[in-house]
């Protein structure tokens, strides 16, 4: 633990395991999140079952791993820890098939706090309920497990009953690999809020567009789409991996002096003060619980918007270059070689 922080930040050696005893866990739900808790506590020596409704088509992996598998209600009921690692929209009615099965002192773990923040699911006062959320995609935290690293992670308590909140969640945390890379303690509220907007505005909203509007640009200028492809996506992740290991200045180190007064001088003309004021309302959506019920409210519709632009994006020219150039990679599995990273489930 360091005070070094604004923030409470716990590493390996401030976890009593000791709390994770005696417990089993029971993890609902096997697709990004759910194979990654499941695997890295199974494998720090965590009793765990998994829970998956009848005839899931997530239960031949799970069994493939040497996990046991019921259904929801059933995993429950064995366990101490219930996890609840399905996806936000379908958590409120695995939630009912599990609630009888709550019992005095047992712990309601999530991974997001979207259901509890915006009151989908209300637990009972017996239970405590925590969440473990790691900063970072399912099957990163089981790649960086399993490569003897680990990934951030949040922690926060909604409801302590026990008194063991903390260390039962810390414990959770150590299982599944957070703990070797700092554990912050925070609020559901700030893990939705902060979640919901980082998401939305940088990582995996904001991101996107702003290759596919690149990409684009220079397509529509009359250059090739395999460099433009290189150029604005594939590259990317190479100028992120120097900001991931060393910062902005690390980055800005590797790349030509060029580049970087290129960079320092246009950066702010595309990410200009109207997208800042975009991202104010944005972050205004998701405080007022606006972006939460048009999400829910899309669910109950059958989802017919998100079908439509997530079809668009899928039929994306970028998607088709890239996946032809990156099929030509000589490390790609096309080529013979076994790739030993766990494949990416489609969602659907
Ligand atoms: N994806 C991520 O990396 C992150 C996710 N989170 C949070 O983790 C939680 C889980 O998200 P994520 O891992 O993306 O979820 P996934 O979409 O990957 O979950 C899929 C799993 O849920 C099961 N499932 C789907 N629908 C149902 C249903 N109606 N009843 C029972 N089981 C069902 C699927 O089984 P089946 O085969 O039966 O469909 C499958 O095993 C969410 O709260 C999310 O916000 C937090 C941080 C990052
Ligand atoms: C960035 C998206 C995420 O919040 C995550 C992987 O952390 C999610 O909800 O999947
Ligand atoms: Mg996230
Ligand atoms: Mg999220």
């Amino acid at each position: 633990m360091t005070d070094e922080f604004t923030t409470q930040i716990y590493y390996e050696d401030d976890v009593d395991e000791s709390y994770l005893e005696n417990t089993t866990v029971a993890v609902l739900g096997y697709g990004s999140q759910g194979h990654a808790h499941a695997l890295n506590m199974k494998e720090s020596g965590v009793d765990v079952l998994v829970g998956l409704r009848e005839n899931s088509s997530s239960r031949k992996a799970a069994e493939e791993e040497g996990l046991e598998v019921g259904t929801p209600a059933e995993v429950a009921a064995q366990a101490e820890i219930i996890s609840v690692l399905v996806p936000d929209t379908v958590q409120p009615a695995v939630y009912e098939e599990i609630e009888p099965h709550l019992e005095e002192g047992d712990t309601l773990q999530f991974a997001h706090g979207l259901n509890i923040h915006y009151n989908q699911i209300t637990p009972p006062e017996h239970v405590d309920v925590t969440m473990v959320a790691p900063k970072s995609p399912g099957h990163l935290v089981r790649r960086n497990y399993v490569n003897d690293e680990g990934t951030p992670g949040l922690l926060a308590v909604y409801q302590d009953t026990t008194g063991d909140a903390v260390q039962r969640g810390l414990a959770y945390a150590k299982a599944i690999g957070c703990a070797r890379a700092g554990v912050l303690e925070t609020t559901f509220q700030e893990e939705v809020e902060t979640d919901l907007f980082g998401e939305q505005v940088v990582l995996c909203g904001g991101v996107t567009s702003l290759v596919k509007h690149g990409y684009e640009t220079l397509v529509d200028a009359g250059y090739s789409p395999e460099a433009a492809y290189f150029e604005c996506m594939n590259e990317l992740k190479l100028i992120v991996d120097l900001m991931y290991e060393g910062g902005l200045s690390e980055m800005w180190d590797s790349v030509s002096d060029t580049a970087e007064y290129g960079g320092l001088t246009r950066g702010d003309r595309v990410i200009d003060d109207n997208a800042r004021e975009n991202m104010e309302e944005i972050l205004e959506e998701v405080q007022s619980g606006e972006f939460a019920r048009e999400w829910i409210l899309e669910n109950q519709a059958g989802r017919p918007s998100y079908t439509q632009i997530r079809q668009a994006e899928k039929d994306h020219d970028i998607e088709e270059v890239g996946e032809r150039l990156r099929d030509l990679y000589s490390w790609s599995e096309s080529d013979g070689e076994e790739d030993e990273t766990p494949e990416v489930p489609a969602d659907d």
